[in-house]
């Protein structure tokens, strides 16, 4: 078959280029965003073309001179060399298409909240190693190894600790991990900082292995505020399984606002400490206007939510299926003198069926993970006394799935707020606040 001319003129969720020709959609991987290529078909749909990229006929007009190449990514950032302004409208055509598209609804523009910092706002990175010890991120969709340099998307605590630990893992010859052979030792490097300056560090290993020497060493050299390493021999597989605490504070702690918050090292916590202290300012906003006399967080992690809105509610049920997360939430309360929140530390899904309902004046809040929320739970509500809903995600498309069924229970979508949490990739933080009477 012959080769044919794609003009990119959007991206997708995944970071695949869409083009555009005789009324077919192409999806093109490695695309970018305004460029017009030669590409071979790889797969015919119905509905779409999946397309490989040959070479680029005409640059894209978007693209700037970074001077930032792939192994200072440390990650896939498909739009780090586009143009800021085009990737907000990227972002925000996104976020509305996919809305209208799924949800039936017809916005024409949203609220959406700018990155402050283009670069250096990463507070977590997960680092592969290869056998000869060099720091390394996946490339897209595959095991393939990019070795690092430093990593511009990162906080600058974690580019410090990258340089220094890469030193101390030649200095003590330390091994990799191989995907194809399921040999070697280090598999999984989990960093994370605080602005407050602390940092943790997370090893997995593939096996069993003496390393007092390098820990003795990585202590001494103050990289780490706490550090703890993790066993899994399963091939592959680079999870955090039992966790063992080698040394330092068991926890880092994080200030939002006038907010402190200690982080145990399975507790999630969002990526960008700046964006998403704006989320949470912008879901108080949201409750300040509804007045509730309860708020249900669902999905609360370390409650950094049900915290910074505890003052605007009497109650605040804040449910979170993470043991850790829900002792690291006590402990936090504490630390921040809130009195008035009561923990839940089941799934969602079990949750809502022990949860009051129809109390009076009470709000939702909702921040699941990618996959959206359970039916179940949507029935639930639907079904009860609660009129106005708050929902926070990082995925539009299952938040819109979940908005067309909310509207099966006559709500309607009030408002829809982007932010930009992931800055460089198509990705956005999405709130929305939804209503019936
Ligand atoms: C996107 S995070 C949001 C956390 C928190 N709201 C925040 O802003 O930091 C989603 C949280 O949901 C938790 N989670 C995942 N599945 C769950 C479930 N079925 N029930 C309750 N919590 C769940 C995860 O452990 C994680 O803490």
């Amino acid at each position: 078959m012959e080769n044919i001319v794609l003009e990119i003129i959007d991206i997708d969720d995944s970071g695949r280029g869409v083009a555009k020709l005789d009324k077919m959609i192409y999806f093109v991987e490695n695309a970018k965003y305004g460029e017009t290529i030669e590409a071979s078909i790889i797969k015919e749909k119905k509905s779409f073309i999946i397309a490989e990229k040959i070479k680029t006929l005409e640059k894209s007009p978007f693209i700037e001179n970074t001077k930032i190449n792939k192994n200072q990514l440390c990650g896939v950032y498909d739009l780090y060399d586009i143009e800021y302004s085009k990737q907000v409208e990227l972002k925000k055509n996104n976020i509305i298409n996919t809305i209208n598209r799924i949800a039936g609804e017809s916005l024409t523009d949203i609220k959406f909240i700018e990155a402050d910092k283009r670069y250096g706002y990463r507070n977590k990175i997960e680092l592969k190693v290869s056998l000869d010890g060099k720091l390394s991120s996946f490339n897209r969709n595959s095991y393939d190894l990019i070795n690092i340099e430093n990593c511009v998307m990162t906080t600058i605590e974690i580019s410090n600790v990258i340089e220094k630990l890469q030193d101390l893992i030649f200095k003590h010859n330390l091994k990799g991990y191989d995907s194809l052979t399921g040999e070697g030792l280090l598999k999984n490097v989990i960093i994370r900082s605080t602005s407050l300056g602390e940092t943790m560090g997370i090893f997995v290993l593939n096996k069993e292995y003496n390393l007092r020497k390098f820990y003795i060493a990585l202590e001494s050299s103050n990289i780490f505020t706490s550090f703890y390493v993790s066993i899994n021999s399963q091939k592959n597989n680079y999870k955090i399984k039992d966790l063992v605490h080698v040394f330092g504070k068991k926890k880092i702690t994080e200030q939002l606002g006038d907010y402190r918050f200690n982080i145990s090292p399975k507790a999630f916590f969002q990526v960008n400490k700046n964006m998403s202290y704006k989320i949470y300012l912008q879901s108080q906003e949201y409750i300040k206007s509804l007045n509730p006399t309860v708020i249900i967080d669902l999905y609360s992690g370390v409650s950094t939510t049900s915290i910074i809105l505890a003052k605007c509610a009497k109650k605040i049920v804040s449910v979170e299926i993470n043991k850790d997360a829900v002792k690291d939430a006590k402990e936090n309360a504490k630390l921040n003198n809130i009195e008035n929140i009561e923990w839940m530390d089941i799934s969602a899904e079990r949750a809502i069926d022990n949860i009051e309902l129809n109390g009076e004046n009470t709000v939702a809040l909702f921040d699941p993970p990618r996959k959206g929320l359970d039916q179940n739970i949507i029935q639930k509500i639907g079904e009860s006394k609660i009129n106005n809903l708050i929902y926070i995600s990082c995925n539009p498309s299952t938040l819109a799935r979940d908005i067309k069924l909310f509207k099966e229970y006559g709500f309607r979508l009030v408002e829809v707020t982007g932010i930009d949490q992931f800055v460089n990739t198509i990705e956005s933080e999405v709130l929305t606040l939804l209503t019936r009477d």
